[in-house]
């Protein structure tokens, strides 16, 4: 299969993979590939003059048939039809990964592939211990088949700021279709996150705080439903104190590796807000209703022992050999066969998906409503001049 998959690559390929020219009709949304970015995009690789190599040409394919045709819908060829069977094998691999989700992926893996990508939007699938770009507070490195994306704000405790949300959204589509095994989130320095960055919030003029929350509401659907789509198994290392959508989204990771220093925390309604990253949904069911509710609505503060003993966390280690013994155990998850490690999660997942995305578009629309409330004003008034702390 190699030999034969190894030709030049060359638009003659292109016929060999016989990519159907298909119209597309979809609404054109923010951050999504519209139809002329998916244009294009099959234009440029056309233009592309290095072979990309066998793994990717099969990535391009199982992703255009994805966008163009949605899930696999086509017979299982016979293991000896080789190169037949590892199209197949690809294209099913995608399980039922959204057309449009299926569109912007392959628009960002031949950006990736163009020597003359130049936008910050483009961000390149991951090479062995290859540093991504984008801004020095998400450092996204891919090592050991391991995509990791950290936290590195130390000095703000890793806050999460408008930018950083886009960056993640990025780092995380370029980490689905990148050559590792699975994708990990932690943090650097003592905390994993403290959240949301109030000061997202803050710095707005009071004539456009309607147009802000609107806008913030948007983005925070975009980036909750990157991590409902994430088609790899998604491992988060908790290095410290996690607090609002850090802690919220944990219920859409596949798990939850603790230090026995880390706490887990949603002040929502200390701070006027209200829950988000699907946690109405994700927290009753890892951890029952009575639990859930005295997190969420309460704001109770739970260690990484009771996070563990409530579902939310696998396992938790000592902090004296914490990174030594998780970055040990996920190396050798990451040997495990990628295409049934996808397979397993969405078998796992998928019946869930729908119900997600509207638990998420709920979520976000209440919460829109939340930050214009006076309830939410006063907190985050009282954030900045730092009369009250968590
Ligand atoms: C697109 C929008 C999507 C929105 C999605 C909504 C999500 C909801 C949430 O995430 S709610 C959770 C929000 N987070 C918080 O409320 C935490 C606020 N921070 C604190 O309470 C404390 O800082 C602390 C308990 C995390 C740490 O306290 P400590 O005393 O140890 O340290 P400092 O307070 O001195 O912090 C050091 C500097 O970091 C700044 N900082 C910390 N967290 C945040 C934050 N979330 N937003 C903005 N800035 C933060 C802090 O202000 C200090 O900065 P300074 O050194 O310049 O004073």
């Amino acid at each position: 299969m190699a030999g034969r998959l190894t030709r030049r690559w060359s638009p003659s390929l292109l016929q060999v993979l016989r990519f159907p020219v298909v119209q597309l009709h979809m609404s054109r949304t923010a951050m999504r590939a519209s139809e002329k970015d998916f244009e294009n995009a099959r234009n440029q690789l056309k233009l592309l003059t290095k072979d990309p190599g066998n793994e990717v040409k099969l990535k391009l394919y199982a992703l255009y048939k994805q966008a163009t045709e949605g899930p696999c819908n086509t017979p299982k060829p016979s293991m000896l039809d080789f190169i037949n069977k590892a199209k197949w094998d690809a294209w099913n691999a995608l399980g039922s990964l959204p057309k449009e989700t299926a569109r912007q992926n392959y628009v960002d893996l031949v950006s990736s592939l163009s020597p003359s990508s130049e936008s910050s939007s483009q961000v390149k699938p991951a090479a062995a211990n290859e540093k991504q770009p984008g801004s020095e507070n998400i450092i996204v490195t891919s090592q050991d088949g391991i995509t990791k994306i950290m936290f590195n704000r130390p000095s703000k405790k890793n806050a999460i700021t408008t930018s950083m949300y886009k960056e993640i959204i990025h780092a995380l589509k370029a980490a689905s279709t990148d050559n590792s095994a699975i994708t990990v989130f932690t943090g650097n320095g003592d905390y994993y996150s403290s959240g949301n960055d109030l000061t997202n919030f803050t710095d707005v003029s009071p004539n456009s705080i309607e147009e802000t929350a609107k806008n913030a509401s948007i983005l925070l659907r975009e980036f909750v439903d990157a991590f409902i789509d994430f088609p790899k198994p998604l491992v988060a290392v908790i290095n410290g104190p996690a607090v609002g959508i850090v802690v919220t989204l944990l219920g859409l990771f596949d798990a939850v590796y603790a230090s026995d220093k880390a706490t887990f925390h949603t002040p929502f309604s200390e701070l006027g807000q209200s829950p988000e990253g699907c946690a109405s949904y994700t927290f009753p069911k890892i951890m029952g209703p009575a639990k859930a509710a005295e997190m969420l609505i309460f704001g109770k503060k739970l260690t990484a022992g009771e996070a563990c003993a409530q579902g939310l966390v696998t396992e938790v280690f000592p902090e004296s050999t914490f990174q030594k013994e998780v970055w040990t155990r996920l190396k050798t998850y990451a040997k495990l066969p990628t295409n049934s490690l996808r397979i397993s999660k969405e078998l796992i997942r998928s019946n869930e998906k729908e119900k997600l995305h509207a638990v998420n578009a709920e979520e976000c629309t209440v919460l829109q409503g939340r930050w214009l409330s006076e309830e939410c004003m006063n907190a985050l008034m009282n954030f900045m001049s730092r009369k009250s702390k968590l």
